[in-house]
């Protein structure tokens, strides 16, 4: 993928073996909720045990924080993103730290992200007196802002009364299971409750059969800036304006927390998202992983009702012998060929995929 800088770049303030305070620290930039914000100190202690550097923290206030309107309202693409982008590219930080599945497919010029090892991607059931989907009663409320769970719970059990709700992670769970809980259960990403130290409050782990997780779901974005990981080989400094990368190693630090195998899973599930233009908001579930010698594939297009779902399953060979660029078009492409035979199932007639919806200002 990027090819490291050499080691041994001399930085003022920062000799060889000089003590960690000296080092130039990493800024790190995260929202603020306490799921964003356990995401990003994962990825600040990874990288201050790669770099030797100090990692801080540095706030920054999205507009999917700030809105307080249903997410399927704000259209989706990039809510969470925008302003972290921003601040990349404007130098406030050097390294920003996001859930995939928010991240839209549209590449970010100027702007490279790696995966880290993903979490499990499948969707828990949180329901009160551990109920599982089969267990609640009959005309149950649960509770999920997502159109693409809403369909898949819709579809396994109609009877359900699926509630639209938005907060954060613990704002959700109190919906179910805290003392003023109006509903019987919400459904929510694995992972965030993972990396919360919430798990106690599952009652079930969704077979990704029943609802075929998010794209990109359980796994994060390392986000930094193009320039300050790609050397120019003549010189071996970052190639914008010839000018050394402000933290000089943490081009090899990025490249090792970059895991192949989430990477090339991720990259079908989002193809497949990109190849039907939708948008995180659409009821479009993606499922890849690696097995052995073999990527496999499985997403899915759901009526919002749950009348109908399709689903189209793939696998595409990893040769050994190519390039890492080679696996990742091989990975797309599969990505792709899924997508457009659910477009030759008429996945159209079921949801509206694309998300017209404009991004507030
Ligand atoms: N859209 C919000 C969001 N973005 C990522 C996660 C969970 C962590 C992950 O999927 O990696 C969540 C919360 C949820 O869906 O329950």
């Amino acid at each position: 993928m990027v090819t490291p800088p050499p080691l041994s770049v001399s930085t003022p303030g920062s000799t060889p073996g000089s003590a960690q305070g000296d080092a130039v620290p990493i800024r790190l930039g995260t929202r603020a909720s306490a799921l964003a914000t356990t995401q990003s100190g994962l990825v600040a202690r990874r990288l201050e045990e790669l770099t030797g550097r100090p990692v801080e923290l540095v706030h920054i206030r999205t507009e999917g924080d700030v809105s307080t309107g249903s997410l399927a309202s704000l259209g989706g693409t990039g809510v969470f993103v925008t302003a972290l982008r921003e601040a990349l590219l404007d130098g406030r930080c050097d390294v920003a730290v996001h859930s995939l599945k928010d991240l839209p497919t549209t590449p970010a010029p100027d702007l490279t992200f790696v995966t880290p090892e993903r979490e499990d991607p499948r969707d828990a059931l949180c329901a009160r007196d551990g109920l599982t989907l089969t267990t609640l009663p009959r005309g149950g409320r649960v509770g999920t802002g997502s159109p693409r769970r809403a369909a898949q719970i819709r579809a396994a059990r109609p009877d359900l009364d699926v509630v639209d709700i938005r907060g954060n992670v613990g704002t959700r769970l109190d919906r179910a299971i805290g003392p003023d809980a109006d509903l019987d259960a919400v459904v929510l990403a694995y992972a965030g409750l993972a990396r919360l130290g919430r798990t106690e409050v599952i009652s079930e782990v969704l077979d990704v059969d029943v609802v075929a997780p998010a794209p990109g779901q359980g796994a994060l974005a390392v986000e930094v800036r193009t320039a300050d990981i790609v050397s120019d080989p003549l010189t071996g400094t970052g190639k914008r304006g010839g000018a050394a990368p402000r933290v000089p190693d943490l081009a090899e630090a990025i490249h090792l927390l970059d895991h192949r195998p989430t990477r090339l899973a991720v990259l079908a599930e989002r193809s497949v998202l990109a190849r039907l233009e939708a948008g995180c908001a659409a009821p479009v579930g993606a499922h890849a992983r690696v097995s052995g010698t073999v990527l496999e594939l499985r997403a899915l297009v759901a009526a919002v009702d749950g009348s109908e779902q399709m689903s189209r399953s793939g696998e595409a060979l990893l040769s050994q012998d190519v390039a890492p660029e080679a696996l990742d078009d091989a990975a797309r492409r599969l990505g792709t060929s899924v997508a457009e035979n659910l477009l030759a199932d008429g996945a159209e007639r079921l949801a509206p995929l694309s998300t017209t919806v404009p991004e507030k200002a």
